[in-house]
């Protein structure tokens, strides 16, 4: 589903830089903006800056320079009102464990300075199949119930923006789908979603844009479909009975390379594409007489992707 884009950026960030106190610099200048009713995820490794972004965003760390606006309210000097258009959803669980969950979301609410609203709220724990929990205690929840009563705190307060960071870290791979239908039901109600993450599988599901984060800089920002286009590469690699020299004339249609002193050929092609070229590489082969032992298929890791970027980077700047 195409996201509902209002042509506006409801997030605009700015020259945005963070050099902690210990002298670490986390971010460098980051300028983004985000629309509104999309659904943008921070894909990045470990340590790349996304949280220190996010804080900065929601006003919990102060940034060393640069300016943010959230729907036209710069989050310093207008601090309140643009807190107030957001819902962070934390890494961390940060709850009260004998609260219940109805209490504990009306309480999130509270802390807006929103009057109570039974029926939003009644809808909010419905949305996320906590309905039947809401008197439960959250010492009581399974941990995906846990996230779920985050989610439920962070949206309390009617906001337009849910920050949710690593979303699914740690979760089992039933909860990561729930999630991710959750979000695109969210997103079909108009709220715009910023999420981050270190996995590709979980930007390339759900996101209508992407934006690549690594040490502290925005290496680049892309509708998901190119992006996944361009970093979708496959490799099958062929471990050869015989060592090879040389890659023989007729195998020349196939992007090839030999690896580890010729004991193995390795084919890269393109994950989307409909056509993988295997079935008659491996006919064309055995015309040849080259045996093999052993195929072995991966996809580009997020790893390969961070270095053909930085690297892509580098020559640009050269
Ligand atoms: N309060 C702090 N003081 C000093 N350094 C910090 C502080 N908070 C974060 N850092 C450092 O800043 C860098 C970016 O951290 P950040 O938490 O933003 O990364 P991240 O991309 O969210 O990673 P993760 O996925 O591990 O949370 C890291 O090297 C981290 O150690």
């Amino acid at each position: 589903m195409q996201p509902i884009l209002s042509g506006h950026p409801i997030l605009s960030v700015r020259g945005v830089s963070k050099t902690y106190a210990s002298g670490h610099k986390a971010l460098g200048a980051v300028d983004l903006d985000i629309n509104q009713g999309e659904i943008f995820a921070l894909l990045g490794p470990n340590g790349a800056g996304k949280t220190t972004l996010i804080n900065i965003i929601c006003g919990i760390v102060t940034p060393s320079s640069g300016t943010i606006t959230v729907d036209g309210h710069d989050t310093i000097a207008d601090a309140r009102a643009a807190r107030m258009k957001i819902g962070l959803v934390p890494q961390e669980l940060s709850v009260d464990m004998f609260e219940t969950v109805l209490a504990t979301t009306r309480y999130s609410r509270r802390l807006f300075g929103r009057a109570g609203h039974d029926a939003y709220i009644d809808q909010v724990l419905k949305d996320l199949s906590l309905d039947d929990k809401r008197k439960s205690k959250i010492m009581e929840l399974s941990g995906g119930m846990k996230r779920r009563v985050l989610i439920a705190k962070a949206l309390a307060h009617e906001p337009e923006i849910l920050f949710l960071d690593e979303p699914t870290a740690g979760v089992d791979v039933e909860l990561r789908r729930d999630m991710w239908k959750l979000v695109h039901r969210l997103r079909e109600r108009g709220t715009t979603i910023i999420l981050t993450t270190h996995y590709i599988e979980e930007a390339e599901e759900m996101a209508d844009r992407v934006g690549v984060i690594n040490k502290g800089e925005l290496l680049l920002v892309e509708e998901k479909a190119a992006l996944m286009k361009k970093l979708g590469k496959r490799e099958m690699d062929i471990a050869l009975v015989e060592p090879m020299t040389v890659i023989p004339g007729e195998l020349a249609r196939w992007q090839l390379s030999l690896e580890d002193e010729g004991h193995r050929l390795r084919y890269t092609f393109d994950a989307q594409a409909e056509r993988t070229g295997i079935p008659s590489l491996l006919r064309t082969l055995a015309d040849l007489n080259i045996a093999f032992k052993d195929l072995d298929t991966s996809k580009s890791s997020l790893e390969d992707i961070f270095v053909d970027l930085v690297a892509a980077k580098r020559e640009e700047a050269a």
